[in-house]
C-alpha cells in the first residue's frame, strides 16, 4: 500500500503527496487537483507556471492553508496541514506563511503601518509596531506608513503587502501574480523588492507568474496543466546565487 502520510523532515518547506481538491457539487464535483505529489526544500525560489485554469491559484490556497484539500497530506514548515483542524491550521499559518496576491488585499480603514502591525498583534507579538516600520522602511516606504490604501499608488500598496508578508518572518512567501495589477516598470520594481527581500530573509518562494523571464530567475520551474503538475525543472545554477 503507499504511504500517503507527510512527516515533517527537516529541510522539507513543503511536501506534498497525493494532494486532490473537488468543488463544485455532488451532483456535479469539478476536480481541480488531480494528485499533487510535491517537496520543496528550505529556501528554495519555486516558479508556477501553467495556463488559465491549469490550477495554480487552488495549488498555492492549499498550499498556504487557505483551502483544505479534498485528499491527500500535506506538510507546511513542519506542520502537518492534513491533520489540523480550523483552529490548529489557523495557529500554523501564522507568522509561518505570508500571502502576496495581485490584487493587494490591504484592509482600506488601516494605515500602511497598522496594515502591516495588525497580523503580528493578533498573532501577539508585543513589538509589532516598531517590526512595521522598520519593514515598511525596508520597502522603500518609510515616508508612506501614515498613509491609507487608497491614500498609495497600486505599486505602493504592493510594497505595504510585501511588507505585510515579510514581516513576521515567514518560513515560506506564496506569491500569486504579484505583478498582474501594476505597469510593466513597476512590476519589474515589485519583483527585485520581493525576491530582495526574500534573500534577506531566507524564505522559501512559491511564485505563480506568466513570465518566462521572471520564471528563469528562480531554482527551479514547476508547470501546470489539468490539475496536475506536467514539469518539474531546475536551473543549472541556483539563481539566486547569480543576484
Ligand atoms: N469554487 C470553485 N468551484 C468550481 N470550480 C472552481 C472553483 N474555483 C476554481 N474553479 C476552477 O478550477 C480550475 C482551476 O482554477 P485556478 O484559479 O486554480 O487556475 P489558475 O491556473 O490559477 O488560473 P489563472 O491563471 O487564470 O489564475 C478552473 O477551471 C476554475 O474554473
Amino acid at each position: 500500500m503507499t504511504n500517503h502520510t507527510a512527516p515533517s523532515s527537516p529541510g522539507a518547506a513543503i511536501r506534498a503527496r497525493d494532494l486532490t481538491l473537488t468543488l463544485g457539487t455532488r451532483q456535479a464535483p469539478v476536480e481541480i487537483l488531480r494528485g499533487i505529489d510535491l517537496d520543496i526544500d528550505d529556501g528554495e525560489v519555486v516558479a508556477l507556471l501553467g495556463p488559465s485554469g491549469s490550477g495554480k491559484s487552488s495549488l498555492m490556497a492549499v498550499l498556504s492553508g487557505l483551502e483544505r484539500a479534498s485528499g491527500g497530506s500535506l506538510s507546511v514548515g513542519g506542520a502537518d496541514f492534513s491533520a489540523l483542524d480550523e483552529d490548529g491550521l489557523a495557529a500554523a499559518r501564522r507568522g509561518r506563511i505570508g500571502i502576496v496576491l495581485q490584487a493587494f488585499h490591504l484592509l482600506p480603514t488601516m494605515t500602511a503601518a497598522e496594515n502591516v502591525a495588525t497580523p503580528m498583534e493578533l498573532a501577539g507579538s508585543d513589538d509589532a509596531t516598531p517590526r512595521a516600520l522598520a519593514e515598511l522602511e525596508a520597502v522603500g516606504l518609510g515616508h508612506r506608513t501614515g498613509h491609507y490604501p487608497t491614500q498609495l499608488s497600486g505599486g505602493e500598496q504592493q510594497r505595504v503587502a510585501i511588507a505585510r508578508a515579510t514581516a513576521p518572518r515567514p518560513a515560506i512567501i506564496f506569491a500569486d501574480e504579484p505583478t498582474g495589477n501594476l505597469d510593466a516598470a513597476t512590476g519589474e520594481e515589485i519583483i527585485e523588492l520581493l525576491f530582495a527581500r526574500r534573500a534577506e530573509t531566507g524564505a522559501t518562494l512559491l511564485i505563480i507568474t506568466h513570465d518566462d523571464a521572471l520564471a528563469a530567475r528562480c531554482d527551479r520551474v514547476l508547470t501546470m496543466a489539468d490539475g496536475r503538475i506536467v514539469s518539474d525543472t531546475r536551473a543549472q545554477v541556483p539563481a539566486q546565487a547569480a543576484e
